[in-house]
């Protein structure tokens, strides 16, 4: 989305001479041109030779493949980005293959972990409770005064790597990247946050160059009051900003996406997004199995945010389909840390997410057994624990199942719950496979399987750009039903023979923009939006995404 009321970077005066060379989002570096050298006080600044943004595009990349390994190259980009943003994007856009692993999972992970050594310049905001009772002040702040896009952690649970306390702003940073290289929403719109309100975890309270609270995790009254505080906050200074709630812990995301989904436009990525990515995933691997939605048993391997969303939206998709809301829950089965979730389970009571899918059944201790217990067709790992499909679990899967749809959710690489390599070995390459991070493709008796990408950046991009074209009023849980659906819809059967069921990343910003219409086609048809329906609604979309090119100054 373009962000028409505001000069490139929302911040007025223009600046000139070395000042706007400093300004990530004026910066033009060797491009700007023999007259605007002249007219805007670079004479002498730049060396004499211009270059054009392509030109200057193929040199940043050769550099930034020199840098010796991926969390170089992140920093690199970071770099790149705190000094010229539109050379950023362009590199990150028409790289995306390439790039999105150093932005994203896995190396955020890795960056996130370190990024107390390699945090050079701020960007985004840190609320701590220090802040508390000043909050609003704290957003005032940012330099920009319309954003339109937040991205919010408080730490909790940094992809499957636990609590990261304020180093988790790697992820709102990511976030909002691909928000921008994917989907075109401006970067001047794009918010990230973190609020800090302790860790627990106690290496990083040891660690005396730790940057944040070197408190534990503050939690209950306290927690509640800054956060309801934020929410108020949020609708004052931004009105217009949609907020995604991201990698909190699972106690508070529940129960803050459910306090705030009405109050606030807002919804929150890891239960909402990832549910979206993986029911798209799933329908469009039908067309590979052969069955249908109603005939799949889905067996989980962690019970939290991301498995009990996917839950709730195939719940959704297969009373779409004609199954009964009782029938449609009877084909999800998780196993948690204490074994498969059931009803009268003995020892601690179930948590509250966990009792739609809590069936009669007899206590199951390991994954194994529950395998055999559900015969599923379809395994999906999102419990943050590596290497838990083991070859016994994958194998057992290729006996039950022609076609087994295997998908190791969990982030980043480190933490999948098998490789990909893992799952077509193990299964003479008929495994459905899909991972959260990028696997390479594997060769298995001369046929070669390009796993596919089961990963909420296919889905979060495009539901808030549609959300925010049509001014929703709400984002509601039919708007991911019908991402999934598209999602799904935008899979070829290239796409299938090469063995994944996601479409090529190089695809995304067209993907994103389908996404973008569907939410708000959506949103027209549950009266939720504000702006009058446009007679073409992806048209109008895709004319309002933020293209990365330069402009000209007079
Ligand atoms: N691909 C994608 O787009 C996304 C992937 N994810 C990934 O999914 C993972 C989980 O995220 P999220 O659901 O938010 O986290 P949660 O903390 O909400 O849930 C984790 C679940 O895993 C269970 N678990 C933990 N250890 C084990 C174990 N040894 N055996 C069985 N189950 C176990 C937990 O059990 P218990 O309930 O008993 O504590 C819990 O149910 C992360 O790694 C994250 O990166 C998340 C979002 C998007
Ligand atoms: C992808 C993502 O949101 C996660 O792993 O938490
Ligand atoms: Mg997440």
């Amino acid at each position: 989305m373009h962000s028409e009321q505001l000069s490139a970077n929302g911040v007025s005066p223009m600046p000139h001479g070395y000042a706007l060379m400093t300004n990530p989002a004026l910066n033009k570096g060797t491009c700007f041109s023999e007259r605007e050298r002249d007219a805007l006080g670079l004479r002498g600044l730049l060396p004499p030779r211009a270059f054009s943004l392509e030109e200057q595009m193929r040199r940043a990349l050769g550099n930034m493949r020199r840098k010796p390994d991926a969390l170089e190259k992140y920093i690199f980009l970071t770099t790149l980005q705190t000094r010229n943003e539109t050379l950023y994007y362009r590199l990150l856009q028409d790289n995306i293959e390439e790039t999105m692993p150093l932005v994203y999972t896995p190396t955020v992970g890795q960056a996130c972990l370190e990024y107390g050594s390699i945090f050079r310049r701020p960007r985004g905001l840190f609320i701590s409770l220090r802040e508390k009772g000043r909050v609003a002040e704290v957003l005032r702040n940012w330099p920009i005064a319309d954003v339109r896009m937040i991205v919010v952690t408080d730490g909790e649970r940094i992809l499957g790597l636990g609590d990261l306390g304020a180093l988790g702003m790697g992820i709102p940073v990511g976030k909002l990247s691909l928000y921008t290289a994917c989907a075109g929403v401006h970067p001047s719109y794009c918010l990230p946050i973190t609020i800090d309100v302790g860790t627990d975890n106690g290496k990083l309270l040891d660690d005396p160059f730790y940057i944040g609270l070197q408190q534990k995790r503050v939690r209950g009254a306290e927690y509640d009051e800054l956060l309801r505080e934020f929410v108020e906050a949020v609708k004052t200074v931004y009105p217009k900003a949609l907020l995604q709630w991201e990698d909190f812990g699972n106690t508070n995301a529940f129960r803050l996406l459910e306090e705030n989904r009405k109050n606030l436009l807002s919804f929150n990525d890891d239960i909402q997004g990832t549910a979206a990515v993986a029911i798209g995933g799933l329908i469009a691997s039908l067309r590979l199995t052969g069955k249908k939605l109603t005939d799949q048993r889905l067996l989980f391997l962690g019970a939290g945010e991301a498995g009990t969303g996917i839950g709730e939206l195939f719940t959704a998709a297969a009373q779409k389909a004609g199954l009964s809301e009782a029938d449609a829950r009877a084909c999800c089965w998780y196993v948690d840390s204490q074994g498969l979730v059931v009803k009268n389970r003995p020892g601690k009571p179930l948590a509250h997410h966990k009792l739609p899918f809590a069936h009669d059944h007899a206590p199951v201790a390991t994954l194994a057994e529950a395998v055999e217990a559900v015969k599923p067709t379809a395994l999906i790992g999102v419990s943050g624990m590596p290497r838990t499909f083991t070859e016994q679990i994958i194998r057992r899967m290729g006996e039950l199942n022609k076609r087994p749809v295997i998908f190791a959710l969990s982030n980043p690489t480190s933490r999948a719950e098998c490789t990909a390599e893992d799952a077509y070995k193990w299964t003479e390459g008929r495994a459905i496979f899909a991972s959260g991070s990028p696997f390479d493709p594997v060769t298995i008796d001369g046929k070669t399987h390009h796993p596919g990408q089961g990963n909420n950046v296919y889905i979060f991009p495009g539901v808030g750009l549609g959300a925010l074209a049509c001014g929703a009023r709400e984002v509601t849980d039919r708007m991911f039903l019908a991402a999934a659906e598209t999602l799904a819809g935008q899979v070829t059967q290239a796409d299938l023979d090469l063995g994944r069921v996601y479409p090529a990343l190089t695809k995304i910003r067209d993907v994103s923009a389908k996404i973008a219409a569907a939410v708000a086609e959506e949103a027209h048809r549950e009266n939720l939006a504000t702006t009058p329906r446009p007679a073409d609604i992806e048209a109008d979309i895709k004319a309002k995404m933020y293209e990365p090119a330069y402009r000209e100054f007079e």
